[in-house]
């Protein structure tokens, strides 16, 4: 037998699936780990969490699932993005990894686009929001000037994953491009970035393509692990790449709805030229020269979990999500604003908070969880939008994500999207992507194209029923007017707790 390992290394989890030469998913083991929120608006890991958690994964695969090290060919990478990880000159972390939904880096993001302006946005085609590496950077050297100086190298969560196995550095154009420190289109690090904010250019790890060769896993990860140092390792890429690659989305009439602790909407781009000014992400794929663009909900699986840990911790996850389905289309006339760690898009606002409108007497906890589900796919409708003001169209979505577990909420997607939507027979996105780009990498395919034909298969299909298409169009021009009615009140309130 010949497998392949696809890791995806999450925020809430790591998991490990083993995937054949037919793309069937033969084992899969996963390993939770902490998230650390020591003040409002941070959010941080333990980098060796993820190593052990990965490593955890993998000895049960071998001792558990009896996947043999000597089948296990190549392995490669999906990552959490933009998570900034500080090493020194003995490649040694130097402090926690400051997460991609941690905001404490808002005075940064206005002093980039201070300095640079539009000609920061038309080199990296983003804006340097809180979320994204740079800021990051530039906060640690400004408030742990001690640790900035000892820093040698930066990673991303996945590349410092791959280190740890293979003993290379390197980071990938779909992972690089989350720095906001590379020419997007040029294909490498901005000299005219790091010269401006003062980031020695030997920070920066050598560029790879996701399906380049890095090495083997190292004869020393391989006496932790078991596995064999036989096996290949490739680069991987970012989590959104590697979901649009496992969801077969390598068209542009084809969206990706990913419902995970974030929640994102991705379109894969055919024109490179095409500006959304930084309201959207544009980031290069995963896929050698090509591009994609996303806009980030922060909060939707984790508002979802919020709930669920705060007034239902002792339920089955998947029996609390049902109860949805007993409360009508509108949750009787409850809405919910998903922005309750800041929003990205289509509102890049970190100090916006999340609200609930419309509380009646009458309301049920069912109504409450319809009305999560249904926040969240407003805010992807959202993006959607951005998109068709631009020309797109789409005839399918394809969900992937814990979120696409839920019957009920794919069809409240189909429904507010008024567009048929698909989930995946594996719903692996992402780590199913990585498992392609290791495919590839090893030869068994020419193209992740061609990857996709044998590995990606879809599943249920959901179509709009028109009366709730009706209803939540309605719902929707509603929606649109929270963040703008509630932006000064969120703010005055978080102020509050600030100078508490
Ligand atoms: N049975 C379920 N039905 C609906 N949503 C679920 C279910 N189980 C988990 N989820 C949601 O999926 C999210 C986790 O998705 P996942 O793609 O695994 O996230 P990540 O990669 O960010 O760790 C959770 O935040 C939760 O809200
Ligand atoms: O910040 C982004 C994308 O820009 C997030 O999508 C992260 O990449 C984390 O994803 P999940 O852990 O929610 O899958």
């Amino acid at each position: 037998m010949s497998y392949v390992l696809g890791v995806d290394l999450g925020t809430s989890a790591v998991k490990v699936s083993a995937v054949d030469r037919h793309g069937k998913i033969v084992a899969q083991e996963s390993y939770a780990y902490d998230l650390h929120q020591p003040a409002p608006g941070y959010s941080e890991q333990n980098p060796e969490d993820w190593v052990s958690g990965t490593t955890v994964a993998i000895v049960r695969l071998i001792l558990n699932d009896h996947i043999r090290s000597e089948d296990i060919d190549g392995i490669s990478y999906s990552g959490q993005m933009h998570g900034l990880v500080l090493l020194d000159e003995n490649n040694q972390v130097l402090r926690p990894a400051i997460l991609w939904n941690d905001t404490r880096t808002s005075e940064q993001r206005t002093e980039i686009m201070r300095a640079m302006g539009d000609d920061f946005v038309n080199i990296t085609r983003n804006e340097p929001l809180e979320g994204f590496t740079l800021p990051k950077l530039l906060w640690v050297k400004e408030h742990e000037p001690d640790i900035f100086n000892q820093a040698t190298t930066f990673l991303l969560p996945k590349d410092y994953l791959r280190y740890r196995m293979t003993g290379k550095l390197g980071m990938d154009y779909s992972d690089a491009s989350g720095t906001v420190m590379i020419d997007v289109i040029g294909h490498q690090w901005s000299e005219v970035i790091c010269d401006r904010f003062g980031i020695p250019r030997s920070m920066c790890p050598p560029l790879l393509e996701s399906v380049d060769y890095v090495g083997n896993i190292s004869t020393s990860y391989a006496a932790f692990s078991g596995l064999d140092n036989h096996t290949k390792v490739f680069a991987g890429g970012a989590d959104n790449a590697c979901g649009a690659i496992g969801a077969g989305i390598l068209k542009s009439n084809m969206v990706l709805s990913s419902i995970g602790t974030s929640g994102v909407v991705l379109k894969f781009e055919d024109d490179p030229t095409v500006n959304y000014h930084g309201q959207l992400q544009f980031e290069n794929h995963a896929i050698p020269n090509a591009y994609y663009s996303m806009g980030v909900t922060l909060a939707a699986g984790y508002s979802l979990n919020w709930f669920k840990k705060t007034f239902a911790p002792d339920e089955d996850f998947s029996d609390f999500v049902s109860t949805a389905s007993s409360a009508p289309v509108g949750s009787h006339g409850l809405l919910f604003a998903p922005y309750i760690v800041g929003e990205r898009a289509p509102y890049a606002d970190a100090d916006i908070r999340g609200s609930f409108i419309g509380l009646d007497g009458t309301q049920k906890r069912s109504d409450f969880v319809r009305a999560i589900l249904e926040g969240i796919v407003f805010s992807f409708r959202d993006i959607l939008d951005l998109f068709k003001e631009q020309g797109s169209q789409f005839d399918t979505a394809v969900s992937i994500g814990g979120g696409a577990k839920s019957a009920v909420w794919l069809q409240i997607q189909a429904d507010i999207f008024n567009t048929k939507v698909v989930s995946l027979k594996n719903e692996q996105g992402p780590g199913m992507g990585a498992a392609m780009l290791a495919a590839v990498g090893l030869g068994w395919f020419d193209t992740l194209a061609d990857c996709a034909k044998e590995f990606v298969h879809f599943d249920k299909v959901y179509r709009p029923i028109t009366e709730n298409v009706r209803n939540y169009q309605k719902l929707h021009e509603i929606y649109r007017q929270i963040y703008g009615k509630t932006a000064d009140l969120s703010h005055q309130l978080l102020n509050f707790r600030r100078d508490l």
